[in-house]
């Protein structure tokens, strides 16, 4: 996978770039949508590609493994070819979810045993059996396998951990290069630095994963509860050791002004379940903040949902017309409202990096966190 750096802002960390995958080219900052058991909650594949232009989207090893099975996706030729999106996949290795979705599991250094959220039958994730599952999946960026600390988390606790996560992606990394590809195209591994929310872990961690010089490097154990304060400290000292010229991913991130904070402070990828989970609950982001449709104050308001949008169903729809759908929760209204948000994500991250490329981006951000937080 290449990544080629296109524009640097001069007053800030952020920067403008392209990665190149088997499947495609990535235009950097972006934002990528999750699908986490193979499909973008509520929206097609047709809608992905041509109302929102999305360029990357998410899977998860931990739910693919558990429904359909690997049998079904490696029969069907791999993930690209289960869900038709012949566009780059990044998968995330199931870690989080594995601490995040089940009750019964325990960790070891050989790796986590858990109970499936589905039917409660047991399993084991190990550094090397989640590089296979990776490599079945066949998506064209796989995680490693880490362990994601909570927030808030005793130091002694975070600083055990990352030496764990450290001897796994060690194991992952050893699993991953003397495997092949199965289905003939790269792949690539990101590492993934953790350290909670100590200074001194984070220093530590980011330069043994720099240390792996992979083609791509992921800061992970964030926007897990922590103040964005927080989270903004932790990357701008991550961000000052990972290399410059590979691509940094901040994992799970976030909100409309957490992206665009995030960007100043040097990270290129990020992904989030909000823009579709919150979506469903009448949550729209807009260029002028934030509308939270089923508000009485939408109920006879027939100006469309974005007019300066150039999604279709924007356009097309009033809000008091989406405002009935979401109490009614018919799912026409998860469609509308999901492909808005992602929309205006896509159309967020796009205006970075355009800003990026003509210099103005600095300026431009810090006008926007002002507008996007507003309440509507
Ligand atoms: C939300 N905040 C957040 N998400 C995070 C995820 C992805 C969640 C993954 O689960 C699904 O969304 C819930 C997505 O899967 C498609 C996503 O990639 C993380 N994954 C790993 N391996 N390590 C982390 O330290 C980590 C931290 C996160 N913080």
């Amino acid at each position: 996978m290449k990544f080629t750096l296109q524009a640097k802002d001069t007053n800030s960390k952020a920067r403008a770039g392209v990665m190149e995958t088997a499947h495609g080219t990535i235009e950097t900052p972006i934002f990528m949508p999750v699908g986490t058991a193979g499909t973008v909650k509520a929206i097609h594949q047709h809608e992905l590609v041509n109302d929102i232009q999305a360029q990357i989207i998410l899977g998860n090893t931990y739910h693919l493994y558990l429904r359909p099975g690997l049998d079904v996706i490696q029969k069907a030729g791999g993930l690209h070819k289960f869900n038709g999106w012949d566009m780059p996949i990044l998968t995330d290795s199931g870690g989080y979810q594995v601490y995040s979705l089940t009750e019964v599991r325990k960790i070891r250094e050989e790796g986590v045993t858990f109970r499936s959220h589905v039917d409660g039958s047991k399993h084991l994730f190990t550094p090397e059996n989640v590089m296979d599952t990776q490599r079945i999946i066949g998506a064209d960026i796989i995680m490693a396998f880490d362990e994601c600390t909570p927030y808030p988390c005793e130091y002694s606790y975070a600083r055990k951990s990352i030496e764990m996560t450290h001897r796994w992606l060690k194991r992952c990394c050893d699993r991953f290069d003397s495997t092949e590809p199965i289905y003939g195209y790269e792949q690539t591994l990101f590492p993934i630095v953790q350290g909670s929310v100590y200074k001194d872990l984070r220093q530590r961690s980011a330069e043994v994963i720099a240390s792996f010089e992979r083609e791509g490097n992921a800061i992970g154990g964030l926007s897990v509860g922590e103040p964005a304060e927080e989270m903004y400290a932790m990357t701008e000292v991550v961000t000052a050791i990972l290399p410059e010229e590979k691509p940094r991913y901040l994992m799970g991130v976030g909100t409309p002004v957490n992206i665009l904070e995030n960007i100043a402070l040097g990270i290129d990828m990020f992904d989030c379940v909000m823009p579709t989970r919150n979506a469903r609950n009448g949550m729209l982001f807009t260029r002028n903040g934030i509308i939270n449709i089923k508000n009485e104050k939408w109920k006879d308001d027939f100006s469309p949902i974005e007019a300066e949008s150039d999604l279709f169903s924007d356009k097309f729809y009033s809000k008091a017309y989406l405002r009935h759908l979401i109490r009614s929760q018919e799912i026409l209204g998860a469609q509308i409202a999901s492909l808005h948000n992602l929309h205006f994500y896509l159309w967020l991250v796009k205006q970075a990096r355009e800003k990026i490329i003509d210099g103005t981006f600095y300026e431009w951000k810090n006008k926007m966190v002002v507008t996007l937080a507003q309440r509507l």
